[in-house]
């Protein structure tokens, strides 16, 4: 029987000078899961996934995907996983279908190429040529290569980066159906909600560290002990006496709103009133929610002052 275990990474490290991009990262993702690495810009994400992938070789430790090693077998095991890239490497003068039979040459293992026009909605876009796709489109001609070879394990770098609301959620949608064929899938975003709304379990990544691995919920209610008070944004609010208010472990602030992350919302409202009160302002549109991803990874990286 083949084991349960699609990858394995043992201690696995990339440096590129002195800067040590992936710190000693060790972790298994399950067959069948939709794996999430998230974290911000420069966390070490794309290096991360990209090792997994065989395109770029580790420094030190040990990765192996469907109990195959990376270094030693990696054409084997590039035949059975799909990446979507980046849609810069597709050339912009071919068309769809063009680009279909020319990545499947690629592979020895095919898959049903009108199978995944129909779950992929293209069959209008055939002809197109790619340059002309919207960025929505391009994305699923992207994903329809990275399904070309049938891969047991899918790689999603930034899925839905730059997508407008809709066709992120199409994409999302896609995803869960790719999963549920009981295909693995690896998805790195830098959006705490989609890694929510979307995976199994989730690595955080910070300064080429894992700070947290566990399922959304867990990560949620065994970390996520903060509160967000949101209201508007006036002139006359400053923004140190907010960051001085009880509880306050984190204050975001958008055009037209002020977001405070607590560990006490009760508490750190009454003292806001006294406040707002003090500095003669008025608090309009007041709100408070429950913890989110975003405020978990606020609270490793912020209150474990690693920011
Ligand atoms: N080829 C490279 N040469 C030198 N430094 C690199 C290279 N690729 C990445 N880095 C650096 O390594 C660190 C991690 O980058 P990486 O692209 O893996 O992070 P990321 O989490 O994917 O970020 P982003 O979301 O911005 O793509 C960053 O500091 C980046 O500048």
């Amino acid at each position: 029987m083949e084991q349960a275990i699609a990858i394995h990474l043992d201690n696995v490290r990339k440096q590129y000078g002195t800067k040590l991009a992936v710190d000693g990262i060790s972790l298994q993702v399950s067959k069948g899961e939709i794996f999430g690495i998230v974290g911000p810009n420069g966390a070490g994400k794309t290096t991360l996934i990209e090792m997994m992938e065989g395109l770029r070789p580790a420094d030190g430790g040990h990765i192996t995907v469907l109990g195959q090693d990376i270094r030693k077998q990696r054409e084997q095991i590039q035949q059975r996983i799909g990446v979507l890239f980046q849609s810069t490497s597709i050339p912009g003068k071919t068309k769809v279908r063009e680009v279909l039979s020319l990545f499947a040459s690629f592979y020895d293992r095919k898959a049903n190429v009108d199978e995944i026009i129909r779950f992929l909605g293209l069959h209008d876009k055939l002809h197109a040529m790619y340059k002309s796709l919207s960025g929505g489109w391009k994305q699923r001609v992207s994903l329809a290569l990275a399904l070309i070879n049938d891969p047991d394990i899918i790689f999603l770098d930034e899925p839905s980066m730059g997508l407008d609301p809709n066709a992120r959620s199409d994409m999302w949608d896609m995803i869960l159906h790719l999963r549920q064929e009981g295909r693995t899938i690896i998805v790195t975003t830098h959006y705490m909600e989609e890694a929510e709304a979307l995976c199994d379990r989730v690595a955080m990544i910070h300064s080429g560290k894992l700070i947290a691995m566990d399922t959304p919920q867990n990560l949620i209610s065994q970390l996520g002990k903060t509160q967000r008070v949101t209201f508007k944004k006036v002139e006359q609010c400053n923004p140190a006496s907010l960051e001085a208010l009880p509880h306050v472990v984190n204050i975001e602030s958008t055009p037209t709103s002020v977001v405070l992350h607590t560990g006490n919302a009760d508490e750190t409202v009454q003292y806001l009133y006294q406040l707002a009160a003090e500095e003669q302002w008025k608090i309009q549109e007041l709100k408070i929610d429950s913890a989110t991803m975003s405020d978990v990874f606020i609270e490793l990286t912020v209150q474990g002052g690693m920011k």
